[in-house]
């Protein structure tokens, strides 16, 4: 037992390897050819949405439905604002992943994940000898339903972590309702029609990603590209840090970070339920070498035990529904990406 902890669990954290480190070890490094990892991508327009004037009865909630429809058409996500979260709140988010990642790994490592879990604090988990690993360390925990914690891998260090993310998950369930409603809107659907599909037990995971500097990062990523599994994923970026780039047209973009925003990006389950009107884009995130970086995604997705499928009000003689109805996603999810392959292409028709 103690021997598969150590063999599965403790390779030894990215941001430990980064230390006096002049290039990454092989197992960090990408073929050239493979993937072509151009630091300095141009940087995408990427909309920003006020929820606020969305969720308003003037003539600008209707444009601001249209900017949201673009922006999800053109590169499968958008900055949200007037979320009712502030500023301070926003960066106490960030301040626990960053203080939470600044301990020392003696103390990181009593919330380890172990052998038999996915959560806990630990780094790319080793699914085949040949894949090439991301340059980052993981903080990754179920908020939701609360009775799914698994609480033995939440921080009490830095001491306000789970009071925190308790705050986040909160406002986060809110937050997918409301975007999830203007979603609908946007498609002129009834605007509990994604929601619906939820049911009541809506399932939330918490990833603090943390990107120590790579000292090349035209060989490494941070994390390699990949498409979300959720229905949608909020992303806290780093202030100071960029480094997320999202795939349009077979080109990648660098995504700015804008200050008080989160990103919202668009998940399979999302693709799924909006009939592909929605993609789920392919991203990646690239490092640097001189300044290391701190995220933290909120992946959300419906209740694992219920069926979601493409709106009904989407599917005509002209847009044949592409998809199956399927439960379970996430399973299915992770089922292909140990293969390689991408779960979206399983559940086509
Ligand atoms: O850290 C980022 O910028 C993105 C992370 C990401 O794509 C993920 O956690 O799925
Ligand atoms: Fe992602």
């Amino acid at each position: 037992m103690a021997e598969a902890h150590e063999s599965v669990v403790l390779l030894k954290p990215v941001q430990e390897l980064a230390v006096d480190c002049n290039t990454p070890p092989q197992r960090y490094v990408h073929k050239r050819g493979d993937e072509d990892i151009c630091v300095n991508s141009p940087v995408i327009d990427v909309a920003v949405i006020d929820l606020d004037s969305v969720q308003s009865s003037s003539p600008s909630a209707e444009q601001e439905l249209e900017k949201l429809r673009t922006s999800l058409a053109s590169c499968g996500c958008f900055q949200v604002i007037g979320h009712g979260m502030t500023d301070s709140f926003l960066d106490q988010v960030h301040g626990i992943g960053r203080d939470f990642f600044a301990l020392p790994w003696s103390e990181k490592r009593k919330w380890s994940r172990t052998a038999e879990d996915t959560e806990g604090y630990g780094n790319d988990s080793e699914l085949s000898e040949h894949q090439i690993l991301d340059w980052t360390d993981r903080l990754y925990l179920t908020t939701n339903p609360g009775d799914q914690r698994k609480y033995q891998f939440w921080p009490q260090n830095p001491e306000n972590f789970r009071e925190i993310l308790q705050e986040y998950t909160e406002k986060i369930i809110l937050l997918n309702q409301v975007v999830l409603k203007a979603l609908s809107k946007s498609l002129n659907l009834q605007e509990n029609c994604f929601l619906d599909q939820y049911g009541e037990n809506s399932n939330m995971v918490a990833r603090f990603n943390y990107y120590p500097p790579c000292p090349r990062p035209d060989l490494s990523l941070g994390v390699k590209q990949h498409a979300d599994g959720s229905a949608i994923t909020f992303l806290l970026q780093d202030n100071q840090v960029d480094g997320l780039q999202v795939l349009k047209d077979d080109q990648w973009f660098s995504v700015p970070t804008v200050p008080n925003a989160l990103l919202v990006n668009v998940g399979d389950q999302l693709e799924i339920m909006s009939n592909g009107i929605f993609k789920s884009p392919l991203h990646r995130v690239v490092t640097n070498s001189e300044r290391e970086r701190t995220t933290v995604a909120v992946f959300c997705s419906p209740d694992s035990s219920r069926f979601i499928e493409p709106a009904e009000d989407l599917i005509s003689e002209t847009s044949p529904r592409l998809y199956k109805k399927i439960k379970n996603y996430v399973g299915i999810f992770f089922e292909n990406y140990q293969q390689g392959k991408r779960a979206i292409e399983a559940v086509k028709i």
